[in-house]
């Protein structure tokens, strides 16, 4: 059995509605061995469905958490702040002692625990810390793109400085290696975008290429690595390059997730790379202003699922070859 966590997300956003409104009789036809566990709060939860879910009750299962207080469509509340974020501690701990295979998020609303007075930037950056990891990186994939970032959830005030050659130098590792081991790239090429306008042309327009980016991309060459780059930003989004290009690495956050969500909103899944675990989620947020209203689009959330099966199913096969 491939037993998938899905985390319900911000209990006021279109998380709970999406997870229990799936098509499971469909899901579980296409995926025969797929086992799904529903975390957040059961009563919310089914109160989003009017289909019996214990009809599924052979695949489909909850692990209950109680809301702190009730939940309202498109209402946020600081007092649920910290379940949202007990649903992905589970989940994460349940990956880590193998009870679960992968989780899948829904959209969790990163203000309200901020708010809550929680520090929360992401589930990136909370998974890796959670897990100990040393480093993970932020990949959204579609049909014909991926993407990663080097820095994540930053100020754009703050990025150029994030963009050192040791964090470059591991965000490249990374998704190098697990190209390899989860998408079955044997020799993963990376396109990699400059930071400045015109990829810094030729240090008039800045100097990150020339400093960092350049003599980290070709010291990673060295070590066997397919890198081309840094290219302008503008044009590297185009066939020409696309067509060679296993992933595209965008130095921060808006320089290459509009591309993505252009290409395949709503068809797209955010992977993180670099855990000890599997752990895949929707390519878009909590949705307030359509949350309780069945207009949310469930083609993110199928296609988060099955980045994540696929996953879980590629891992075990390594582990039986091992
Ligand atoms: N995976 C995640 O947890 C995740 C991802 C992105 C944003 N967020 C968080 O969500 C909150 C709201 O962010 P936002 O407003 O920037 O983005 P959003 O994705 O919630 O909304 C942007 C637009 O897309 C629409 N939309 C979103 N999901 C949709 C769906 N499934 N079907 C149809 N339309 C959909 C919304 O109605 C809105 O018009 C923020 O707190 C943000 O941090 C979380
Ligand atoms: N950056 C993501 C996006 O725009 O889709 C989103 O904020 C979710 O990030 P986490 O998976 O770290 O919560």
């Amino acid at each position: 059995m491939i037993k998938l966590a899905i985390t319900t997300g911000e209990p006021a956003g279109i998380g709970p509605e999406l997870s229990t409104q799936l098509p499971f009789d469909q899901l579980f036809q296409q995926y025969p061995d797929l086992h799904l566990t529903l975390v957040g709060d059961q009563s919310w939860l089914e109160a989003q469905t009017n289909e019996e879910l214990s009809a599924f009750s052979d695949r489909l299962d909850f692990h209950h958490i109680a809301l702190k207080e009730s939940a309202h469509h498109g209402q946020l509340n600081t007092a649920n702040a910290q379940y949202v974020l007990d649903t992905l501690t589970h989940a994460a701990t349940g990956c880590m002692n193998d009870h679960y295979q992968g989780m899948v998020t829904a959209p969790v609303q990163k203000s309200v625990i901020n708010d809550a007075g929680i520090p929360f930037s992401g589930h990136t950056e909370f998974l890796e810390e959670l897990t100990g990891a040393r480093k993970v990186v932020m990949m959204l994939a579609t049909e014909g793109l991926k993407v990663a970032l080097v820095t994540t959830h930053l100020p754009l005030r703050n990025v150029a400085d994030a963009i050192t050659p040791e964090l470059l130098t591991e965000i490249i590792q990374v998704t190098h290696h697990d190209l390899q081991r989860y998408f079955g790239i044997d020799q993963p090429h990376i396109y990699v975008c400059g930071l400045n306008p015109h990829a810094g042309e030729g240090g008039h327009l800045g100097m990150e290429e020339i400093t960092i980016i350049e003599p980290t991309l070709n010291a990673l060459r060295e070590t066997g690595i397919q890198l081309t780059g840094p290219l302008p930003a503008d044009t590297l989004f185009t066939d020409k390059y696309l067509k060679h290009a296993d992933t595209v690495l965008a130095m921060y956050h808006d320089q290459g997730l509009p591309v993505l969500k252009y290409k395949g909103f709503g068809n797209a899944a955010n992977i993180t790379l670099g855990l000890p675990i599997i752990r895949t989620s929707v390519d878009h947020g909590t949705a307030l202003d359509l949350a309780g209203k069945g207009l949310a689009d469930q083609g993110s959330l199928l296609t988060a699922i099955d980045y994540g099966y696929k996953m879980a199913k590629a891992r075990a096969t390594r582990r039986q070859s091992a």
